[in-house]
């Protein structure tokens, strides 16, 4: 075929357009031309041709550079880097990719290209474009190296603006959920498709309407500085304090949940290094730092917090919209990859299995995911899941590993009653009961403890005991809602804990609890005691108390956040509101009136003030922000008092249950829908709606005992809530599924 078929003639692409995210490619494989690199390709990459030309470019990013200089045009460029790679290199090698991607050799292509065209003449376009296996082949056991590609996202707008919207091909009678999250909706089948824009649902702040973060508040006066309003807000107290009932898991689950939800990458260099934002960056316009206070506590004074803008597009009313590059869906993306491609690197491709090493995920080969160091004599390695945070501390990494096995364990019972079903409907149909699990587990057990019963009511949200409910509705966009990531869904870290732990199955304690700031992308204690470290600590999690949810933000994270050999570190609070300026999310009054709350005009507690914040409260808010119109969405929302029987207040209410509602009644495939094709028999559904998280904990993590609801407390014998054997538990029956 001819390149022309695979250039987008109307995109005008410069180098700037290009941002790289990671993708993987078969080690070892002999690279017989630039086609086998496609294998890995995402789904995408078949149909779009916008698509294949990125994909190209970033295997030649940094020869667009060098290339610019010369005046050749898109076409020109690939034709001549097609030809020279088949000519005179027909047998790269992953490793010269590796390299490459790793920058070691990064003028490797930029000098071959420069040689070639010179030697062409500069300006030779042959319009040459052979692709000889670009098919998307499923790649099977091998390890995985990094090389570069093209997270460029189709051009999606804000939903309503009038923009148009690039489509793909739907199969309409798919039986399956993409891996990507496209077709979900098949009137619009980029909502909710992993790197699409996030959407708004009130027009954003940014200081020019387009882009520049929102940095001035009433009276055009600066906002105050992130780091001040964290020390002032947020600041944990010395003692630590508890929920009474709830656990761990609340947090636990939710960091999970969250990172089903939504990834906002951010601006890298060229080669994929970190931006260095206080260093040999800082004047890079996609830096947008956080200068600390000149009496802070604990940083040094008037330092700086590096901070990248978060990747972005502009959409056809040239504002700048941030990208999600994970499913809105909850869809365990997290677990089973955001693309086609990176769901084939985590399969086995045998059994409908994902890959299993000691029943655990599988390497990461890069190994530059985590640091290994730990108190563990076992080999140890970076886990590898579908979401890139992964390793981010110790208990996420378990929490993938327990649905990871979870699917892994229902494939290997779906083989065992259906022998004739092949490796890709085991898979499909393992992922689709855990995908429901996973469902019902978030309606059902999670999400009323932070709403309460009210607002359950109120949104309609609550799930029918044991048969269907069927409330998709085609017209209702389950993308992420912008001010929901960067502040709301961030509820979690006021529930992040001080130390991390262990328990073993007699439920005795099995380590002193140490500071969770010395295990942030450190995997040690996951590996450890005899491959089985993660479950104890899922155990530690599951009993011990979750910390109060006020707002207040332990110094794990207020201060030692991802702490580095220098005792370099972070502020997690400063952070997620230097972010939602940086995302033009407005601040709290705002979101009040979306909300047909009522706004506050003045700091007092007394009508037209801040009603639903404790005097107290409302009076430290007085002494950071100028006025309330100024306070932060996370903020202003965090600090509210909670409302009866959940933890969240008024405001946190309203937008997660209009999130967690779109999220339902926007995915066509989710769990509860009486649809033939898509849906589950009466007989399957009632079965999987037994199914608790504590069931998930059973069956997967060697717990002998537990308590039924693992969000709260385990309860004295006669309690609600008491520790029973596994054996006491529902169990999914999976003769359901008997063909
Ligand atoms: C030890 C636990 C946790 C750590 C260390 C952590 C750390 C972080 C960091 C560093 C970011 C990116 C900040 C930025 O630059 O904007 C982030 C984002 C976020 N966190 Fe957490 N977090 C934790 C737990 C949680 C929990 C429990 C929840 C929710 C219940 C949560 C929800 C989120 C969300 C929604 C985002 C935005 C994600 C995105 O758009 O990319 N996190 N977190
Ligand atoms: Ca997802």
């Amino acid at each position: 075929m001819k390149l022309d078929r695979w250039i987008d003639h109307d995109s005008q692409m410069t180098p700037i357009d290009f941002q790289v995210t990671s993708v993987y490619i078969e080690k070892g494989t002999r690279m017989t031309g630039l086609g086998s690199a496609l294998l890995n390709m995402p789904e995408a990459a078949r149909t779009t041709p916008s698509f294949c030309l990125r994909l190209i470019t970033a295997f030649l990013l940094t020869a667009w550079s060098c290339v610019g200089a010369q005046n050749l045009t898109c076409d020109q460029l690939i034709g001549e880097a097609f030809l020279y790679l088949d000519a005179n290199r027909p047998d790269i090698t992953c490793q010269d990719l590796h390299n490459l991607a790793k920058g070691g050799v990064i003028m490797y292509p930029c000098r071959m290209l420069n040689e070639y065209i010179a030697r062409k003449g500069g300006s030779h376009c042959l319009g040459y474009c052979d692709f000889p296996d670009l098919v998307i082949r499923q790649a099977r056991h091998v390890d995985f190296l990094p090389i570069v590609y093209s997270g460029q996202t189709d051009r999606l707008p804000i939903v309503n603006s009038g923009c148009p919207v690039p489509h793909q091909q739907c199969e309409a009678n798919a039986r399956f959920r993409t891996l990507d999250g496209s077709c979900n909706n098949l009137a619009n089948p980029n909502l909710g498709k992993s790197f699409t824009a996030q959407t708004r649902i009130v027009p954003n702040a940014y200081s020019d309407g387009l882009g520049s973060p929102r940095s001035h508040g009433c009276d055009n006066v600066p906002l105050p500085g992130p780091r001040e309003v964290s020390n002032m807000m947020h600041a944990a107290d010395t003692e630590m304090l508890f929920e009474q009932h709830l656990t761990g898991m609340v947090m636990q689950v939710g960091q999970f949940l969250a990172h089903d939800l939504i990834l906002t990458e951010m601006f890298k260099r060229p080669n994929q290094d970190p931006l260095k934002c206080c260093d040999a960056d800082i004047s890079n316009v996609n830096c947008f730092n956080i200068r600390l206070p000149a009496n802070d506590p604990f940083f040094m004074a008037n330092g700086c917090m590096p901070l990248p803008r978060s990747i972005a597009e502009n959409d056809c009313n040239n504002v700048r919209q941030q990208i999600n590059s994970q499913t809105s869906y909850l869809d365990l993306s997290v677990n089973y990859g955001r693309t086609l491609a990176e769901s084939n690197i985590l399969r086995s491709f045998s059994g409908g299995l994902l890959k299993e090493v000691n029943g655990k995920m599988m390497e990461d080969v890069r190994q530059s995911t985590c640091d290994m160091k730990g108190p563990t004599s076992q080999k140890i390695f970076c886990p590898l899941s579908g979401d890139a945070r992964v390793n981010e501390q110790p208990g996420l990494a378990s929490m993938h590993n327990l649905w990871f096995l979870e699917h892994n364990r229902i494939a290997r019972g779906l083989a065992r009653v259906n022998p004739q079903w092949n490796d890709e409907r085991l898979f499909q149909e393992a992922r689709k009961i855990t995908i429901a699990e996973w469902q019902n587990i978030v309606y059902g057990e999670y999400i009323p403890i932070l709403l309460g019963p009210d607002t359950m009511k109120k949104f309609k949200l609550s799930l029918h005991d044991r048969s269907y409910r069927d409330t998709y509705n085609p017209s209702v966009d389950a993308s992420i809602i912008n001010g929901f990531g960067v502040a709301v869904m961030r509820y979690g870290h006021t529930l992040i804990h001080r130390n991390i732990s262990m328990v073993d199955t007699n439920m005795g304690s099995m380590m002193t609890p140490d500071d969770l700031s010395n295990h942030f992308f450190k995997v040690g204690l996951y590996h450890s005691h005899d491959d089985k470290g993660y479950k104890h600590m899922l155990r530690w999690i599951s009993t011990e108390r979750l910390p109060l949810f006020d707002g207040k933000v332990e110094q794990s994270v207020q201060r030692f956040l991802f702490k580095d050999r220098q005792a370099d570190s972070f502020d997690l609070v400063a952070l997620n509101i230097q972010r939602s300026r940086e995302h033009g999310v407005p601040g709290y009054n705002a979101y009040r009136a979306v909300c047909g709350l009522k706004i506050a005009s003045h700091f007092g507690a007394g009508p037209g003030g801040l009603v639903d914040h404790d005097p107290k409260v409302a009076d430290r808010l007085s002494r950071v922000y100028r006025c309330p119109g100024d306070i932060d969405l996370f903020t202003g929302y965090l600090t509210e008092r909670r409302t009866r029987g959940g933890l969240l207040g008024p405001l946190g209410q309203c937008l997660m249950g209009m999130q967690f509602k779109r999220l339902r009644d926007g995915d066509r495939f989710f769990f509860e829908r009486n649809d033939p094709l898509v849906g589950f028999t009466r007989e399957q559904l009632a079965n999987i709606k037994q199914i608790r998280m504590s069931n998930i904990m059973c069956e997967n993590n060697e717990n002998t005992v537990i308590q039924p609801r693992v969000f709260f407390r385990p309860t004295v014998r006669r309690g609600p809530n008491p520790m029973v054997s596994c054996s006491r538990l529902p169990k999914l029956n999976l003769d359901l599924w008997r063909e």
